[in-house]
This record gives structure tokens, sequence and C-alpha cells, in this order.
């Protein structure tokens, strides 16, 4: 295959400029390959033909790899030689490793799903909106279940209001139509990856997405292996082929993420907020009850809706409380203060 070739297949993959200029002059012989799951023990990647091996070295945690990643590898062996940086990470809480576990990487476009009823919950998705920020992808909110809904569009309208500027689509998972609306972030290359509570259809749109053939796909990826205590285990394959060139990542890893030290995310959600309080008369006002206060003043005014802004300090006030938990001697927890 010639060199252009190659890296063709490879964009198609997610394969970039930022990537290639990861790789030294010595490394050119190495083979680039996408983590496409991550289990115990092994890690499964792809290249532009398909799945393809990745032995680890001895030493190597697979802990330290997320769906998504680019690595290279030697052609030769399978042997992995090292991961590229990352463009964006998604990472979600969990009680071993120092509480945060990788869940996808190199994720262009976040797709956070909620239905057009009771589902909708405007401080969720202010939270899977930080997430995205913090993670450095491209939030795109998804609302299902728009064929059930006797007015989707007051539900859009909702959406809209939670940041300036943001995407909004309404649709029905189950309909084909879905890969139409959803096209804008689904170009060759692309990847994106689903959140949203339980039910909401996240399975149902990837499935769409997917198409019938990538639905046997993932049945035949689903693999038995031993765990470290000699259980059984199920997996699947992580890193799906959307029809159109694109790849979604799914994995339960990151349908539900956590918000914790998140100060940047919050800053830029809530940028009606953000810009009002540099008017503020102190600065480090808390917009609660100091004098001068343009945040308070825009509430008076109509212009910022209160609930807004409770829900702002309840985001802040739980990144500050959340900052990083360490493990004492005794194991007791110790709190690592930051600031914010
Ligand atoms: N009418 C309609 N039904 C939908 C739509 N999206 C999902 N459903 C149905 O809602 C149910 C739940 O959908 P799932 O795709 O399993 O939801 P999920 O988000 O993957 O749920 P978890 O796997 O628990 O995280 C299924 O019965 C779907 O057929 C939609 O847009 N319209
Ligand atoms: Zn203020």
């Amino acid at each position: 295959m010639s060199g252009s070739d190659t890296s063709s297949s490879l964009e198609r993959l997610g394969w970039s400029d930022f990537f290639a200029a990861q790789v030294e002059p010595g490394e050119a012989h190495l083979a680039p390959r996408r983590v496409a799951s991550v289990h115990r023990a092994r890690l499964e990647a792809i290249d532009a033909n398909g799945p393809v091996g990745l032995e680890l070295a001895a030493n190597a945690n697979t802990a330290d790899f997320a769906v998504g990643d680019w690595v290279l590898a030697d052609p030769l062996t399978d042997m992995l030689v090292r991961r590229l940086e990352r463009k964006t990470l998604l990472q979600r809480h969990s009680e071993i490793r120092n509480g945060l576990q990788l869940a996808a990487a190199n994720v262009d476009t976040l797709f956070i799903a909620t239905s057009c009823n009771a589902d909708f919950n405007p401080a969720r998705l202010e939270r899977y909106l930080i997430m995205a920020h913090q993670a450095g992808t491209r939030p795109v909110i998804v609302l299902t279940k728009a064929d059930t809904a006797a007015d989707a569009d007051d539900y859009r309208r909702r959406a809209e209001a939670l940041q300036r500027d943001l995407p909004v689509v309404v649709l029905n998972a189950r309909s084909a139509d879905a890969i139409e609306t959803l096209k804008p972030w689904l170009g060759a290359g692309q990847t994106v990856a689903l959140v949203g509570s339980s039910g909401v259809g996240k399975s149902t749109l990837v499935n769409t997405l997917a198409g019938s053939a990538s639905e046997t796909a993932q049945k035949t990826g689903t693999i038995r292996e031993h765990d470290a205590q000699g259980r059984h285990t199920t997996t699947a394959r992580s890193l799906h082929a959307i029809a159109g060139g694109g790849w979604v990542i799914d994995t339960p890893g990151i349908r539900t993420l956590y918000v914790s030290d998140v100060t940047d995310g919050i800053d830029t959600l809530f940028g009606d907020i953000s810009e009002l309080s540099e008017q503020c008369r102190f600065r480090d006002c808390t917009h609660v009850h100091e004098p001068g206060c343009a945040v308070q003043a825009a509430v008076a005014s109509g212009q910022l809706d209160a609930d807004r802004l409770g829900r702002w300090r309840t985001l802040i006030e739980e990144s500050r409380s959340r900052t990083p938990v360490e493990t004492g001697p005794r194991g007791n927890k110790v709190v690592r203060r930051k600031k914010y």
C-alpha cells in the first residue's frame, strides 16, 4: 500500500495532522492503531484494514488507555510502543486510581441524549455540558422520542436556553431520519460518543447510526474472557463504524459521568454569568448579598433566570467540595484543596 493510501484510510479512522505531527522521524516504521476496546488484561485495536493485534509490555497497565486512543505499534510483533497525545479525553469518577478512570479519548463530539419527556432535566444536562467542555469535546443536545411528544419544540427551546449557540437536535432515535439530522457531526473520520440517562435511547441511536451490518458486528464483537479472579466476564467492542465514515464510541463507562473540579467547564457553560460578574463591584463577589452585584441586578431586571443562577451556585459548590480526594497513610481520606 502506498504512503498516501495508508494515510487516507487512516484518516477515515480519525487520524489527523494532530497525531501525524507527533510521530518522530525514528518512528516512521511503526504503525498507528486505534484502541477499540479496553479489557482488564488486554487491548483490542483497529487499523485501516480492520481488527488488529496489540501486544502489551509486561509492566503495562490497560487502565492507562481509553477507547479511541491512538498508539504506535511495531507492525511485525504487534507490540505497543507508545500512546500518542490525546486531542480530547473523557474521564469518569471511580473508587480506584485516585478517583478518575479514563472513559474515551479523541472524541470530537459528545451527543448528550435526553428524551422529550420527564427525563428532561436542565441541571443534569448542564452537568453533561460541563463534562464535554472539560474534556475538550463539542456538545450537541440530542432530544429523542420527538415522535411521542405533544410539543417537541418546547423541549428544543428549553435546551437551547442552556448555553449560547448550543446545537440542539430533535429526533426519533428509531427512525433512519436520525442519521440525516445528525449528519453534520458524523463526517468521515469524526468520532462521537453518547451520554445520557438509562432509557433515553442511546442504544437505539447507536443501532440506527451503525445500521444492521454493524449490529451484527457488535454481537460478534462480544467475547467472554477470564478476569484476574478467573471469573467469566462478557465485554464488547466499543468503537463502532457509522454509515458515512464516522465512529461512535459506546462504552458503559461513559454513559453516565460526574462533575468535579471543573471550573473551566462551568465558566464556558455559564458564559453569561461569568461576563456579568466582571461588572460586579467586588472581584470576589459571590452574587448573594454584595452591593453593586451585576448578576443580582440581571436577575432583578429579568435578564437572568434565578433558577439558572441557583444551578450555577450548586455546581460551583459541588466542584469545590469534590476536588480530588487522596487516601492518607491509614486509609483515611485527605482532601487536597484547590482554587475555586
Ligand atoms: N418512540 C420512540 N421510542 C424510542 C426512541 N428512542 C428510544 N426509544 C425506545 O426507548 C426504549 C429505551 O431505549 P434504549 O435505546 O434502550 O435506551 P438507552 O439509553 O440505551 O438505555 P440504557 O441502555 O439503559 O442506558 C426502547 O424501547 C426504545 O425502543 C425514540 O426516539 N422514539
Ligand atoms: Zn456579583
